[in-house]
């Protein structure tokens, strides 16, 4: 496979980036194993290794999962997340952490201190609450801990609109559509992360001119000290199919990636968007419900 993604352009106004020398940057994901392999751990470190970067991992639960949904979930305890956490960044170290499902308070908390401890330099949280076929994935006091705890130390977050409804204590249908989501990315903002990337998967879809297709669009907002004051919209044509299975695991890691290669949480989330938007063109049918993401989709032919 060859280093990096074979799109290299940067959307926050063609910056030039200092790029990290180091051909194996670290990414931690702290996260739920999905026994069917699309979203959770998997998906992360799939996304991992397709962009070159070391993967490394701390579970925070084993979900029994399928394309048809969540049939069980067993969670670890907290020392065993504690001492995963340890056991990694005390030796390894992590150039970028991100979280995925961390279920419940007590978990939050300790991979918040444990993280806050060891001062890592950047976050991307992915407030995972929901499978694809509505299964909760958290304990709803874990709501309280996310936003205390978490938020205000992660570099980016990208919650999907119903998380956002839920983090912003909003009913269900309140986002519908593009205007309402940079409401709501500015109100998640106050929460205390640099960025927030709104998630437009959960929308129907907005036209995008003549040809009449519709887009999916994700909305991109920072604090006053990113030094991003215009919102910007991260734009893919919207591709039909029920298959969207990790779709969300799979660009936060992304993100995670393309940030530990050293690029801006901007550009990061543009080169993260591309990379999962062909994830999903190429998503695998493989059982009765919702399908994976293909995670190789970006590669090149190799001859
Ligand atoms: N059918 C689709 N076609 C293209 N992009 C999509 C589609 N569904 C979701 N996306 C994109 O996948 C990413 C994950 O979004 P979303 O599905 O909202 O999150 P989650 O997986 O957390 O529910 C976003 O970039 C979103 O725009
Ligand atoms: C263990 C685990 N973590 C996260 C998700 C969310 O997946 P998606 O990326 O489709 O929102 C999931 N279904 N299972």
């Amino acid at each position: 496979m060859s280093g990096g993604h074979p799109d290299g352009r940067a959307i926050a106004g063609g910056r030039q980036q200092r790029l990290r020398s180091d051909p194996h940057p670290r990414v931690l994901t702290i996260a739920g194993s999905d026994s069917g392999g699309g979203a959770g751990i998997q998906a992360d470190l799939k996304t991992c290794q397709e962009l070159g970067v070391f993967g490394m991992t701390a579970l925070t639960a084993v979900t029994a999962q399928n394309s048809l949904g969540v049939q069980a979930i067993f969670p670890l305890s907290v020392e065993a997340v504690e001492t995963q956490l340890i056991s990694v960044l005390d030796d390894m170290g992590a150039d970028v952490v991100k979280t995925g499902m961390l279920l419940e308070s007590a978990i939050i908390r300790i991979v918040a201190k444990t993280l806050e401890d060891r001062g890592i330099a950047q976050l991307v949280v992915d407030p995972v609450l929901y499978a694809k076929d509505g299964s909760a994935l958290f304990r709803r006091e874990a709501i309280e801990s996310l936003k205390s705890e978490l938020l205000p130390i992660a570099s980016i977050v990208t919650p999907n609109i119903p998380e956002a409804c839920e983090l912003l204590e909003l009913p269900a249908d309140t986002i519908r559509t593009t205007a309402d989501m940079i409401d709501a990315a500015r109100s998640l903002l106050l929460l205390g992360p640099q960025y927030v990337l709104l998630k437009g998967g959960h929308l129907p879809g907005e036209s995008s001119g003549s040809s009449g297709s519709s887009d999916a669009i994700d909305v991109l907002v920072g604090s006053p000290a990113s030094g991003l004051h215009e919102h910007l919209l991260l734009r893919s044509p919207r591709i039909i199919t029920r298959h969207t299975h990790g779709t969300g695991c799979t660009l936060a890691s992304a993100i995670a990636a393309f940030l530990a290669q050293g690029h801006t949480v901007p550009a990061a989330a543009g080169k993260a968007k591309r990379f999962v938007t062909a994830a999903i063109a190429e998503a695998v049918p493989h059982g009765r419900g919702i399908g994976s993401l293909w995670h190789a989709a970006q590669r090149q032919m190799i001859e």
